[in-house]
Parts: structure tokens; sequence; C-alpha cells
């Protein structure tokens, strides 16, 4: 067989057979992990046909798109009010307790946002293959492992069967060089990657993310990179495991020890696309040249430097692509050639699993140092979960976020999809260090401006869009 690449390499390994000459396979999935929201309908399919889960302890639920982010994690202080959603998290419990499957509920010290709490818990390790029914599963990539997301149909063909109707995908490979300036992060990589290719530059294609600045970057930052992989419309990120995984898996709840540690680290150094593997497409980046990034319009695409200006539609040949930048500006009550540095807002939001590890809070923390949100600014700092929560704590993150004036709240989805009580108003404008800045994404009207958590802090504190080097800067002795 010619060199393979390390997605291709997985999917051999996951591949139980070829369905005809469809192009498709039946895929070997390892994991998965169900959410209250979109687990519901699988669960009662498969109750309708009296299937049962074929291997349950491969399935991990957590609650974390609906449930209350109140500052006190209790019984009373998070009942969620609205009764279809309430319902969705006792279903969640209630289905998981039929068919034997562990489940992080709302109460549970390790809950938060899914794709947060696999990756602490160890639950998608290298080489391995993990599906779930929301798009961001694409995060684990980070692991070395190919994650993507599926629909309700699926996730009860996996729950019975173990296993996916899958075409494999084609190979992007995304080589970033060069080194990150200070106050930058994956976040301004990745945003600035999807507005070179667009919002659907990786249509059909897994992305392996590749050079210099990738081996130099930290685990949750690759997350970052994998977790928006989706939002390029990538079936998948991936990073090749190495010794910074390592280490970050060491010691995680279910990850091997001892002597199943050695073998499998050992086993994990192998994938690797092999020289000679053909990338379908390659897209070159050098990281050195990078300045923060902020969204303008109502795509993830819609991107510039926080020194550039809003662009003018007229300029723009594709008549598509020109309408759906009038859209935007409309919504978002912009103008053509306005400078997005100094841009008013009323809300400053960190969180989401694309944004709030520790990595983002101490990122975010070290700019707040010293400094208060402005007065006009609603700020919100929502932990990826329960686990992230505590860890700041400990370091001391919670005092520097208060005495800011952020709110310090639960961890969840919160304030990226606005499915609980946390979110804005028409009109209200947010920094925002989420994935998506669809229309009404954090509420109905509401605009939404993507960045770094660095950058959302940095907002919240001039009270407008602003380069956080500015403010970094200042502090140079
Ligand atoms: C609710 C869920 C299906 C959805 C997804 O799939 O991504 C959500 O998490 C999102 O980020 O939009
Ligand atoms: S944090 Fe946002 S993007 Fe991530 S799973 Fe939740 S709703 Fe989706």
């Amino acid at each position: 067989m010619s060199a393979r690449t390390l997605y291709q390499h997985i999917v051999d390994a996951h591949t139980v057979r070829h369905i005809g000459n469809s192009g498709q396979i039946l895929l070997y999935i390892d994991r998965q992990v169900l959410n209250e929201y979109t687990s519901p309908q699988a669960f009662a399919a498969l109750r309708a046909q009296d299937r049962p889960v074929w291997r349950p302890e491969a399935h991990l639920a957590v609650v974390d798109h609906v449930n209350a982010t109140t500052p006190l994690r209790t019984a009373v202080t998070m009942r969620i009010v609205d009764e279809a959603r309430a319902r969705q998290v006792s279903l969640l419990a209630e289905n998981c307790k039929r068919y034997g499957i562990e489940c992080i509920d709302m109460l549970d010290p390790r809950q938060g946002i899914e794709h947060v709490v696999v990756s602490e818990q160890g639950f998608v390790l290298p080489g391995m293959v993990i599906a779930a029914g929301d798009s961001h599963t694409t995060s684990h990539g980070a692991m070395g492992a190919l994650g993507f997301g599926i629909g309700s149909s699926e996730i009860e063909h996996l729950l019975a069967t173990q296993t996916l109707v899958y075409r494999p995908q084609k190979n992007m490979r995304v080589t970033v060089r060069g080194r990150l300036a200070q106050g930058l992060s994956a976040k301004d990589v990745v945003l600035a990657l999807i507005a070179r290719i667009g919002a659907d530059g990786a249509q059909g294609h897994v992305i392996e993310f590749q050079g210099s600045a990738i081996e130099q970057m930290d685990v949750e930052g690759r997350l970052t990179l994998c977790n928006m992989a989706v939002e390029a419309a990538a079936r998948g990120g991936i990073v090749a495991p190495d010794d910074r995984l390592f280490n970050y898996l060491h010691g995680k709840p279910r990850v091997p020890t001892d002597a199943q540690w050695d073998l499998s680290v050992a086993r994990w150094r192998e994938l690797r696309s092999q020289p000679g593997a053909v990338f379908d497409q390659e897209v070159e980046f050098d990281a050195s040249n990078l300045l923060p990034r902020v969204t303008w319009g109502t795509s993830p695409d819609q991107g510039v430097a926080i020194d550039g200006v809003v662009p003018d539609p007229q300029h723009e040949a594709n008549l598509t692509r020109r309408s759906s930048m009038e859209r935007a500006l409309k919504y978002m009550a912009l103008e053509p050639g306005q400078r997005l540095d100094g841009l008013p807002i009323s809300h400053a939001f960190i969180g989401s699993c694309t944004n709030s590890r520790m990595d983002d809070l101490r990122a975010a923390a070290e700019v707040l140092r010293g400094h208060r949100v402005a007065p006009h600014v609603r700020a919100l700092v929502v932990p990826g979960s329960s686990t992230v929560r505590a860890q700041a704590e400990a370091e001391g993150l919670d005092r520097i976020f208060k005495t800011a004036g952020f709110e310090w709240r639960q961890s969840g989805c919160s304030m990226c999809v606005a499915m609980n009580d946390d979110h804005l108003s028409p009109g209200d404008r947010c920094a925002s260090s989420t994935n998506r800045n669809f229309e009404s994404r954090q509420g109905p009207g509401a605009r939404t401006h993507l960045m770094s958590p660095a950058m959302v802090a940095a907002a919240a504190i001039k009270g407008a869009l602003t380069d956080v080097r500015k403010l970094l800067t200042k502090r140079v002795p």
C-alpha cells in the first residue's frame, strides 16, 4: 500500500468492511459522548425497537447545553425552570440508567462542556475514533484521534452496533510555521486560517495540522484548532501525537498506567503521516506575521486583523458572497471601511468548548490583572468544566476575574449557544471567545464578534474592540 496519512491510517485500522462499490465503509467507533440535546431521539428509537446498547462502556453522557450556570452549583440554584429543557436533562439520566451508560449529570463535580470533559477525563486516546451528536467533536483530533459530529439516526446506529456508515474524506495539510507573537494564540491562527480558506474551504476533507508552530503549541491550543476545523467545514482536524500530548494525558482518569502506559506511548509514537503520503490540498501559514483577529460578520470566515477595517461588499466579485456580506453588515450594524479597533461592545463572554480551558483563563486573567471592566459592559466567564473551575480557583484566577468585574459562573455551553438563561438581547454587541457568530446565536438579534479570550478580556476593559497587545506591552518593566 502507498504511504498513508495519519487520517488514512486511523480509518484503515477501523474499517470493518467496504460497503459494495458505494465508496462507503463500515467504520468501527471507539467512543461516543452523548448530550441531553441530541440524544433523546436516538434513545427513543432504540427503545422502540427493543435493541440493547452493544458496548455501554464505550459511551459517556454529559449534560452541557441547557444547564444553568448560576454561580452556585446546587440542585436548588441550578433548577431549570423551562420544562422542555428540564426534561432533556432528566431523560438523559434515565436513558443512561436504563442502558448502563455512565452519565455526568448537572451536579457531578466533573460536569462541563462535553468536549472539555472528554479530554480531561482521558476518554479519547491517540489513534481512536470518536463520534458524537455535536459538530465540535472534531476537537479530539488534538488527541491524535479522529473525531466528527453525527446526527440522531447515526447516534442510534452507533449505540446499537458501535459502527457507522462512513465515507472516507480527502486529506488537507495545513502547515503552520513561525512563532506566535506575545498576546496571540491558537484562536488567532484558526480564525486567520478560516478567513483565508473560507467557511467551506475544507469541505470533504480532514485537516492535519503540522509545522513548527503546531509542535510548539500546547495541547489546549491544538484543541482550539481542531475544534474550529469544523468552521471551515472540515470533517475532522488532527495533530499527530507527541511528547506534549503524552505529558498532557499522563495521569488523567481513564488513561492507561504503569507498563500499559509505556506500551501505549510506544504505539502512539508510530501515529503519524508517512513520508511521501499524499495530501489532496496543502495550505501554508506563517504564524510570525499574524495579528490578533476579530470577526466582523455572521460567519466565522468573515474576519480581519484588529488593525483592519470592515470590508466593502462592492469590492467582492462573487455575487453570492457579496450579498452575504451585505446582509451581515446590516445585521451587525457596521459600515464598509469602518475600523474594528474602538468599536463599542455591551458584553464580553469567555467560554465555550473552543476557549474555556486553563490556558484560556490564564491568558485572559493575565490581561485583566489590575484592570476593571468598563462600566457599560456585562462580562461573564464560564469555565469549560467544573474541573477547570476548581483548578482556576486553586490558582486564584477567579479572584482576578471577579475583582475586574467579571461574573464567575458554573460550567456549561451557556452564552455560546444561548440554550439556557444566559443570552443576549436584540442589538447587544458581544466580544466572545466562542466559535460561531451566526445571526441570533447568542440570543435573538444579538451581534457576536469572535476572538481569543485575551482579546475578549482587553475588549471588556476598554469597552470596545481593541488590540490586546496594547494592554500587555504596558506591563513590560
Ligand atoms: C446543539 C448542537 C447540536 C450544536 C452542534 O452540533 O454543534 C451545538 O453544540 C453548536 O455548537 O452549535
Ligand atoms: S460550547 Fe458551544 S460550540 Fe461547544 S458544544 Fe457547547 S454549544 Fe456547541
